[in-house]
């Protein structure tokens, strides 16, 4: 069993009376997919903000390998390993798919947009971007514009933007959203090859996609982590099943 990568400890978010995040704890292993679940309302993004660090805590700390992240901006988050796949307004959408990777290394290597150059310039910077596609399976769609593509490629596209900046903790906010099964089954596939290469939270209501990937689960209730544990053991734990699903099975 491995080390927590990244540590909660008593976070709280609260908007005005409502406390969204309220004492939530959880361990993230690094070399595991950990899945967040949980019923609609229950503070699952905002979490997911927390620890990117777009939406300050109002308490609690965030340690990422033992680092007191809690109080940084999000971009030096992003330095140090943490990394959220955004909605695709985060695409640029008339630029390649392959210089969309590239700018996100080169965001990762500390160079400022203003110093963008076209990717065919930089070798280095085109190989690095052109992995990153490989292992999404985009490298066939590398010179098409991003707008172009499937709205499927389109997410996954997303997540590469992500693993350029070298996450060691990927956040993935309800990566198969509005998917169809096939392009839903690309994701978990894509997802299951990151495993044990970088430690990934994933938010995701398709359950079938969360028991299939996850190698532990969290249920967050009410903005507490009522159980962690095996997808069997969150599966027949009877609080889980009653909170989160009002008494009916989980599958
Ligand atoms: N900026 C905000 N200002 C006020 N309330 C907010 C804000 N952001 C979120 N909330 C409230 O916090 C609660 C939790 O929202 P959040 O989006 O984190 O839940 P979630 O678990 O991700 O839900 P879902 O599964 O539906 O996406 C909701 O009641 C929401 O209305």
């Amino acid at each position: 069993m491995s080390e927590p990568l990244l540590e909660i400890q008593g976070l709280r978010k609260q908007f005005g009376a409502l406390r969204v995040t309220d004492d939530l704890h959880l361990q993230v292993r690094r070399d595991e997919v950990h899945a967040l679940i949980g019923p609609n309302g229950a503070g699952k993004t905002t979490l997911i903000h927390q620890i990117a660090g777009t939406l300050a805590s109002d308490a609690g700390t965030i340690t990422l390998d033992t680092h007191d992240v809690t109080a940084l901006p999000a971009s030096a988050r992003v330095q140090r390993g943490i990394a959220r796949s955004y909605q695709i307004t985060n695409v640029f959408r008339r630029l390649s798919v392959l210089d969309n990777v590239a700018l996100a290394v080169q965001a990762r290597r500390g160079h400022s947009f203003s110093f963008w150059r076209p990717v065919v310039r930089d070798t280095a910077l085109r190989d690095e971007a052109a992995a990153v596609l490989d292992r999404l399976g985009l490298a066939e769609h590398a010179l098409r514009s991003a707008q172009s593509l499937s709205y499927g490629d389109q997410r996954l596209l997303e997540v590469g933007i992500a693993l350029a900046t070298a996450p060691r903790m990927l956040l993935l906010d309800e990566p198969m959203a509005g998917m169809g099964p096939q392009e839903s089954s690309r994701m978990v596939e894509m997802v299951e090859r990151l495993r044990g290469h970088v430690a990934v939270l994933l938010v995701e209501h398709d359950m079938d996609a969360v028991f299939r990937l996850a190698d532990r689960i969290s249920v967050l209730v009410y903005g507490s982590v009522i159980a962690t544990g095996t997808p069997q053991e969150i599966r027949c734990n009877p609080d889980v099943v009653q909170a989160y699903l009002g008494g009916e099975d989980i599958r």
